[in-house]
């Protein structure tokens, strides 16, 4: 409000003057005499004031933290920034992993002295990964919600101008303005539109904007409770000196909610509104499968919005169902009937991959997930082993198996192979070319192959390729026919909780062995 004020009173001052000194040249006599050291100075005065408008409009925009009130400093004595926004960790629901790592973080803004006595350093970035609407702008409010924080939100967009160095200023302003502030949290997001890796021809109004955010994440000392939050749906194109210790140096994934987090999330959009009893949030959960936080929330409030057309007192099913249909016709979704089959593929395959990488114990499992990430429809996660600087030939084989164990587990339950399987494929290929033309693991016998004799020897390393995944393949096949009741339970509760965790897998596979009276057989 304060700047559209002074921008008004500069553009005013302008016109006033431009139109004295005008007067002073138009008409014959002129309608206003002025000397020509008074004309000089009016032009002077203009300038100046031009100077000032452009100055002033340059760093003021989208700069000021949010929800300011004027009485900040006395707010502050009662310990209540008003700059905080709203958003507290109960309003973003699920990501439960991404929460306990961020309290950490909301421990040091709210006891630095605790961590500094330790020589401690407060992380200065933090890096939000993942698809939209999964909730990364509302936990990075939520950080300063939580931590009583002012919160200055940009968008990596803002920066990047056609003229060079404004983008810098910017930045600079920026952060000027949080550390005055400070605790304060910046949020920048889409920072890949300022943070993709720089070109070689250096100079350019982007890479300068980059490099000025660097001097800046370098620059604040860590007793400047200042935290970076950026958001990107790109991981990949970040430059690899934004990613450095120091800098954004805690990354974090924001992926789709599962059905559990759904139901979450679910909640808490419905908290204040009338919703009818007989309408079953764990069945509503169960029918997004695939959608984000943002599609729920809009959900939600589709069908508060139809449940007033339709003069309902409260929200019924009706509305919900109503409310589904849209935000899927929105997303140009397959239908309802090809999303399910989908699903069930994807449960198969993924529990292929996670019962043969039990039974062949490689590395543990910490994750079994149907929820989309990146490209692939769904994922096994494995904790972080130990790094290894030796792999038996048999240890290599059993990687390629669980690798295949998830076409293996297709093929055996639909009688057919889908796409699915294309990133494992890579994978397991990859692994075994090293085996023939690097490890000397084949027929071929101890032999390396360097690519300029790949090129003649090829068919024979073809051949080789060919005989070792075609051997690991049948026997990943084997392993879940053997074990073929229990690859069902697996994939039945992996299809309803679409994420199992480590443990719940090892409890499930234990579960399903008493069930089926089947123990596992390899
Ligand atoms: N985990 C969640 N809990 C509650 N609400 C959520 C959650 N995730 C998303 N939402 C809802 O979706 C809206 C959009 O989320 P948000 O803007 O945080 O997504 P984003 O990840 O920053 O998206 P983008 O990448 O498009 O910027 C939120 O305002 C909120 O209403
Ligand atoms: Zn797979």
């Amino acid at each position: 409000m304060k700047n559209r004020k002074i921008s008004i009173l500069c553009l005013s001052g302008i016109i006033l003057l431009s139109l004295l000194l005008l007067s002073s040249y138009l008409g014959d006599p002129p309608s206003i005499h002025l000397s020509n050291i008074f004309r000089i100075f009016l032009l002077l005065a203009c300038g100046s004031l031009f100077a000032f408008y452009m100055k002033w409009n340059d760093s003021s925009p989208e700069l000021e933290p949010v929800h300011i009130k004027s009485d900040k400093k006395e707010n502050d004595k009662k310990g209540d920034n008003p700059d905080r926004p709203p958003v507290r960790f109960k309003d973003v629901a699920g990501l439960e992993e991404v929460k306990e790592e961020l309290v950490e973080i909301i421990d040091f803004i709210n006891n630095p002295e605790k961590y500094y006595k330790m020589g401690a350093k407060i992380p200065k970035g933090i890096l939000f990964y993942g698809p939209p609407g999964t909730g990364k702008t509302l936990l990075a409010q939520a950080i300063a919600g939580e931590t009583n924080s002012a919160f200055f939100p940009a968008s990596g967009a803002e920066f990047v101008e056609k003229y060079v160095g404004v983008g810098a200023k910017r930045v600079r302003t920026l952060f000027e303005k949080a550390k005055k502030d400070a605790p304060s949290v910046i949020f920048i997001d889409e920072i890949d539109a300022i943070g993709a890796k720089r070109s070689t021809e250096s100079n350019n109004e982007k890479d300068q904007t980059l490099n000025q955010l660097l001097i800046e994440m370098d620059g604040f000392h860590s007793n400047q409770t200042v935290i970076v939050v950026g958001a990107t749906n790109r991981l990949d194109l970040l430059d690899e000196a934004l990613l450095r210790p120091g800098r954004f140096d805690r990354h974090m994934f924001i992926g789709n909610p599962d059905v559990r987090a759904r139901e979450e999330i679910l909640k808490v959009h419905i908290r204040n509104k009338p919703i009818d009893g007989k309408v079953d949030i764990k069945t509503l959960a169960k029918r997004t499968h695939g959608m984000s936080g943002a599609h729920l929330s809009n959900i939600a409030n589709e069908a508060a919005i139809l449940a007033v057309r339709n003069n309902k007192k409260v929200i019924g099913i009706e509305e919900f169902n109503q409310a589904i249909e849209k935000v899927m016709a929105g997303l140009q979704r397959k239908n309802a009937v090809v999303m399910e089959k989908e699903k069930r593929i994807v449960s198969y395959h993924e529990a292929g991959h996670a019962l043969i990488g039990k039974l062949l114990n490689t590395d543990f499992i910490a994750k079994v997930s149907i929820i989309p990430r990146g490209e692939a429809l769904g994922y096994v996660m494995y904790a972080p082993e130990e790094d290894r600087y030796l792999m038996t030939k048999s240890e290599l084989k059993n990687k390629v198996k669980v690798l295949l164990g998830g076409r293996a587990a297709e093929e055996i339950i639909f009688g057919e192979i889908s796409t699915g399987a294309r990133d494992d494929l890579k994978k397991a290929n990859a692994i075994v070319y090293q085996m023939v033309c690097e490890y000397g693991m084949s027929n071929l016998g101890n032999r390396v192959f360097e690519s300029s004799l790949v090129k003649n020897c090829y068919p024979m390393i073809d051949q080789e390729i060919k005989q070792i995944i075609d051997e690991c393949y049948q026997e990943a096949v084997q392993h879940l026919k053997n074990n073929l009741d229990i690859l069902e339970e697996v994939a039945k509760t992996l299809y309803d909780k679409e994420t199992l965790t480590g443990e719940e897998f090892e409890a499930l596979i234990k579960d399903s062995q008493k069930k089926t009276a089947c123990s596992l057989i390899t």
